[in-house]
């Protein structure tokens, strides 16, 4: 069932051309306070320093962080709330998703760095609620009725973790008796990597949504390690398509259509990604089970390292050879290929923690941060091709009704009759178009 525009938020954007086109992946750092563990390990001795909001100094001698190399980012957060980070991350995943174009975000981060906080947060707490519970409310509750031309829209989500290079449906029925089956990547000519067999639920609203969070978070391998009470050991990707029908044309024969209106399905896919966390075994004491995950975890993270590598080589490669980028190498980044290098808008969270004690984790994701920097991807507006043609045209048109107007007004101030008679060619030209 096509959901109704609901409460405004903020009006939705019309016009969507002139969107498509080439972009950066957007990084931002967030740093979290020290945990208590770490406070009580020694409280003073920090390895970042904020120097303003898109830099920071990372301390490579151990006492002093005032030493070291700077970063530059797109944004800095060290002590802003979830509503903060989601002013600079989520709204513009909402203006996107209105404008026909794909979205991601995604945490990157060692174990205990604050990835889970910054997707999802507290599902119960208004406050607490990370970037997930705050980009689909504000999807829900945007003021779809400001944009005339849509008529209704749809959310439908999958939600589905990458436990142990296995793709898990986390919307799936769930049976004590027989492991969760695995799922294929598979595909589709022009929509890219999918995965097949994959639940696909409509929800009419963010309670809907939260109720199957909740539910596939259950569903989620999570477990306690020395580095983090409640450790996600898969890599969870929740996507969200948006469908918005819009109305082009007029109900008076005429309009950009010849005749007629006609509705056009705008879709948008919002991908919201909390990664699994990389760890060192030493640190989180891991043996069994959490140690073969934790392998897993890791090499995943190695070929989403490569994936990155490759691209960022390929913007500045001077060789007109192509750059190979391995994404077939894990599930992870086949099934994230489009929000990676292709047709997405995507912003990188990288988490961190400040103590010193983590000094060569939070170091290494600094540069795999600074490396996704370079990546580029082109998001295009996912519209029927033809719509977009005649949008061009119908702007020409405009264009021309506008010019011909003009030289009437003159025209018919300047008296002459020849203006008259060209502002009478003026009107019926007009009438035609
Ligand atoms: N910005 C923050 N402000 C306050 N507390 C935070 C922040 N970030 C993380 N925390 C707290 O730190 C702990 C670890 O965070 P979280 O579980 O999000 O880490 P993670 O990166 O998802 O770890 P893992 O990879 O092991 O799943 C949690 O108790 C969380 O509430």
């Amino acid at each position: 069932m096509a959901s109704t525009p609901a409460s405004p938020a903020s009006a939705p954007p019309v016009s969507a051309d002139e969107e498509s086109g080439a972009d950066k992946i957007r990084v931002v750092v967030r740093v979290r306070p020290l945990s208590q563990a770490e406070q009580q390990a020694d409280a003073s001795a920090l390895c970042l320093k904020r120097l303003s909001p898109q830099s920071l100094k990372y301390g490579t001698d151990e006492e002093n962080a005032d030493s070291g190399m700077t970063f530059t980012f797109d944004q800095v957060f060290w002590s802003e709330s979830q509503q903060q980070v989601c002013d600079k991350v989520g709204v513009s995943v909402v203006r996107n998703a209105w404008k026909g174009l794909n979205s991601s975000v995604f945490a990157y981060g060692q174990t205990g760095s604050g990835k889970t906080h910054t997707m999802t947060g507290q599902l119960d707490d208004l406050q607490g609620e990370g970037l997930i519970p705050r980009i689909s409310r504000s999807l829900f509750s945007t003021d779809a009725a400001a944009d005339e031309a849509i008529t209704s829209f749809k959310v439908v989500a999958t939600y589905y973790e990458i436990y142990n290079e296995r793709v898990i449906d986390l919307l799936g029925e769930t049976d004590a008796a027989s492991p969760r089956a695995a799922l294929r990547v598979r595909e589709h000519p022009t929509r890219g990597p999918f995965v097949e067999g994959a639940v696909m639920r409509e929800v009419g609203g963010w309670a809907d949504l939260a109720q199957l969070l909740r539910r596939g978070n259950r569903a989620r391998t999570v477990a306690s390690t020395k580095m983090n009470a409640a450790s996600s050991r898969s890599h969870a990707i929740l996507q969200l398509s948006f469908v918005q029908t819009r109305i082009y044309g007029a109900d008076d024969g005429g309009g950009e259509f010849g005749g007629g209106m006609r509705a056009v399905d705008r879709e948008s896919k919002i991908t919201l990604v909390d990664l699994a966390g990389s760890e060192r075994a030493d640190k989180t004491g891991v043996t069994g089970d959490r140690l073969v995950e934790s392998g897993n975890i890791n090499k995943s993270l190695l070929a989403l390292g490569s994936v990155i590598n490759a691209l960022a080589e390929s913007v500045t490669s001077t060789s007109t050879s192509s750059v190979f980028v391995p994404y077939r190498n894990s599930a992870l980044t086949w099934l994230l290929r489009e929000s990676l290098g292709g047709n997405a808008r995507s912003v990188m969270v990288a988490t961190l923690s400040p103590s010193a004690l983590q000094r060569e984790e939070t170091g290494s994701t600094l540069r795999y941060a600074e490396r996704a920097k370079r990546i580029k991807t082109h998001a295009t507006v996912n519209e029927d091709p033809n719509v977009a043609i005649i949008r061009q045209l119908r702007a020409e048109i405009e264009a021309l009704k506008a010019a011909l107007r003009e030289h009437m007004e003159k025209s018919s101030g300047s008296g002459s009759s020849s203006g008259l008679a060209g502002s009478r060619c003026a009107r019926e030209v007009t009438g035609m178009l």
